[in-house]
């Protein structure tokens, strides 16, 4: 397996964040999403941090997506031009073996924040002091993530991102800052999938006694902190099966 070079300082570290940036020119033509039916969200979403410890970095959303509404999605997805990562990273990148796909899409983001029961997830009283700022909506900027086995992306950090979304008061739109990765898994175990999971290292560096391991499991919603508190993460490899991912952030008024 390639190794993926990340620094102990995490200034330099940060870097790595040059994976994530909008590598869109032109502009594309948003897909057909599927609707998300049943209307969603289909039980009351709750945050929990998957792992004791780390609840003002890591929390888990069982049952985002039901899992029915998962399969559509796949199904859906699959019909997409997913682009597989080249062989070589650039000077600074993390390593990421998969297919991905990636739009500019504000009116999807916009669905994903009011029609899923997000925005009242987030913006519940027991979590409204995590996110640094006000939350207003989702990054546009969509990732779809397909790994095949002996797929995975190499450990490094999430950089933040300024962000304008649109906005029906301001006319130049709304000035955020991405400050929450948010992973919605749509296969695991269930569907073949083995392996996968997303595995956090609290103390910058790559230990196997230290990792914090998140197992997939469809449906669920994964958020973590980014920028300058992100912990080192990974995508482990697939072991077996596909392993489809969507992922967005959180956007904060700035
Ligand atoms: O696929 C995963 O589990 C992790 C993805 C990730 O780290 C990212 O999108 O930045
Ligand atoms: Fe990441």
């Amino acid at each position: 397996m390639a190794k993926v070079k990340y620094s102990k300082s995490k200034t330099t570290a940060k870097k790595l964040q040059s994976t994530f940036t909008n590598t869109t020119t032109a502009a594309a033509t948003p897909p057909n999403w599927p609707p998300f039916k049943p209307a969603l969200p289909i039980a009351a979403l709750d945050l929990q941090p998957p792992v004791p410890g780390y609840a003002d970095k890591i929390l888990v959303a069982h049952n985002f997506f039901p899992k029915s509404l998962c399969r559509d999605y796949v199904t859906f997805l699959n019909t997409l031009p997913l682009i597989t990562t080249p062989g070589r990273p650039k000077r600074g990148e993390a390593v990421r073996v998969n297919d991905r796909y990636q739009i500019d899409d504000a009116r999807f983001a916009q669905r994903l924040w009011l029609e899923t029961g997000l925005k009242g997830l987030v913006l519940d009283d027991s979590v409204k002091h995590l996110w640094g700022g006000e939350p207003v909506g989702l990054n546009p900027s969509i990732r779809i993530y397909r790994y095949t086995k002996g797929q995975y992306f190499d450990a490094h950090y999430d950089d933040y991102n300024l962000v304008t979304l649109p906005s029906t008061t301001e006319p130049s739109g709304t000035n955020t800052r991405t400050v929450w990765t948010i992973l919605l898994y749509l296969t695991s175990a269930a569907e073949g999938c083995i392996g996968g999971e997303t595995v956090f290292y609290p103390h910058d560096r790559k230990v196997a006694k230290e990792e914090i391991a998140v197992g997939l499991e469809t449906g669920m919603l994964l958020l973590h902190k980014h920028g300058e508190d992100c912990l080192l993460h990974e995508g482990r490899e697939v072991l077996d099966g596909e392993k489809w991912v969507l992922r967005t952030d959180l956007c904060v008024r700035r």
